[in-house]
């Protein structure tokens, strides 16, 4: 989608109300397809999303031998990693900029291949987004890394070993790269201060289907017992739960009521807890969650984003903007992206009043607090949004506008919705569903 096809038009001021169903998490289904270059026999992946994010790591995988193709039923993607090659740099190139995940490639193909090349990365531009850590296990577990202005350049001299490493900060991507390593990596590796989301556990689920041996702790510390050989696994993707609290979000904020099919309470306790002090209501039954406004109005809260189990930063941009309607003042505090309430000055376009602060609002200190980052917010409601002209700066920012502009009042044109492709599946034919007044230049959403 290019030009003037990448913008929608919505018509905003209709409550949401319906159902839609949320498939395998963005943050597990390409991880898992990266595990599968680990294996000596194919691998079976259920509920695998049509997202961008899943067609670039399809490609690369497909760059380095791997045969991907769907499987019997719909959203299976089954994984053949036979014929494990070195991919030509130049075509690799192609997906330079794409996505977070090409730097978890590098431990499967030193181990397979003894040598990785890794492009320049894409994600959303919420904060630097160093990638240190990576790089220090991997030279931990033995790697060498060339860095030119192409990307990265890594060997393995000899069989990689495990080690003993403490992150600095329990980074997701960090602690995904050392299981990927360390499942087959000669002797024990033991990693402290690992994070601990749900899409890391089922990352372990998928390992040990393998035949890995991993072992997690209650202390942040994972053991990894490196073994000779993996296999492949069979293993159904668990429903992500960022897209389910982003729908959540969009019934809040428009005063609508969404069954979300999929979403499950257990790795959503975080947000069901502060959804229900927003004021917001839902019902929880074995399929889904039903998550709606109960009228009257919303209730000001004091949030502060945080590794698992604290609230989850990729939660708080849809959020924001049901929190434009609550009344008084609302904290924000993000302690996991340094720059990710730049979406909030488009808010304030539309009507919010959204004060930024450089402090560590609401108690606690992070490692933003010393460094200048606008990383505090203030959010007093609630205000009256109307539409406007909004241009999508990264993933959840680009649904947070979808939200503000389905909410407001009056026709907002949202450029760049190409964007929310690479983490919501069918979106537009879910705005459909649920009732959006909304348009592409060229006719109907679906
Ligand atoms: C594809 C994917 O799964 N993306 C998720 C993953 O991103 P990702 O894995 O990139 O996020 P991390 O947990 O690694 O990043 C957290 C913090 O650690 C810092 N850091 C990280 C690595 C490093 O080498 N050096 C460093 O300083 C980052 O700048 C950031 O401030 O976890 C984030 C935190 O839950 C989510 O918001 C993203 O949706
Ligand atoms: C920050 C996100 O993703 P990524 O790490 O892929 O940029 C996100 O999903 O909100």
């Amino acid at each position: 989608m290019t030009g003037t096809d990448d913008v929608l038009l919505v018509h905003g001021g209709t409550p949401l109300q319906g159902e839609i169903r949320v498939r395998g998490a963005k943050n597990l289904v390409p991880k898992a397809m990266v595990a599968a270059l680990l294996g000596s026999t194919p691998s079976r992946l259920r509920n695998v999303p049509d997202i961008r994010d899943v067609r670039v790591v399809r490609g690369l995988l497909q760059l380095h031998g791997v045969t991907v193709r769907p499987g019997e039923e719909p959203g299976e993607l089954v994984l053949d990693p036979t014929r494990v090659e070195s991919a030509n740099v130049a075509d690799i190139d192609a997906h330079a900029g794409s996505s977070r995940i090409p730097i978890l490639f590098c431990g499967p193909l030193l181990h397979r291949l003894g040598h990785a090349f890794i492009p320049g990365l894409g994600g959303c531009d919420i904060g630097g987004r160093p990638i240190d850590f990576h790089f220090d296990v991997l030279r931990q577990f033995g790697a060498t890394i060339d860095k030119r202005a192409d990307g990265q350049y890594l060997e393995a001299p000899q069989r990689l070993r495990g080690t003993k490493i403490t992150l600095p900060y329990p980074s997701v991507g960090a602690t995904e790269q050392v299981l990927l390593t360390a499942v087959l990596a000669e002797g024990v590796t033991e990693l402290s201060n690992a994070a601990v989301e749900p899409e890391i556990e089922d990352l372990i689920c998928v390992l040990q289907k393998m035949g890995a041996i991993i072992a997690m702790d209650t202390d942040r510390t994972i053991r990894i017992t490196g073994v000779d050989s993996l296999g492949g696994y069979n293993h159904q993707a668990i429903p992500d739960r960022l897209e389910a609290a982003s729908w959540a979000s969009a019934a809040l904020a428009t005063e609508g009521d969404i069954y979300v099919r999929g979403a499950q309470q257990r790795s959503m306790m975080t947000f069901l807890n502060t959804y229900r002090k927003v004021g917001g209501a839902f019902e929880i039954d074995d399929r889904g969650i039903r998550f709606w406004h109960p009228g009257g109005s919303l209730k000001s809260i004091a949030l502060e984003t945080d590794v698992h189990p604290g609230f989850q930063t990729d939660w708080q941009q849809p959020l924001v903007v049901a929190l434009t309607q609550a009344s008084g003042l609302s904290i924000v505090h993000e302690t996991v992206y340094e720059s990710r309430l730049g979406f909030t000055s488009a808010l304030n376009q539309m009507g919010a009043h959204i004060q930024l602060y450089r402090e560590c609002l609401g108690g606690s200190r992070c490692r933003f607090g010393q460094r200048n980052f606008l990383h505090s917010a203030v959010v007093s409601g609630p205000t009256k949004l109307q539409g406007a002209d909004l241009v999508i700066p990264d993933l959840r920012g680009g649904f947070s506008y979808l939200i503000a502009a389905l909410a407001a009042q009056g026709t907002s044109r949202v450029h760049g919705i190409d964007l929310i492709n690479r983490g919501y599946e069918n979106f537009m034919a879910k705005l459909a569903e649920l009732g959006a007044k909304a348009e592409l230049p060229g006719g109907p959403l679906a």
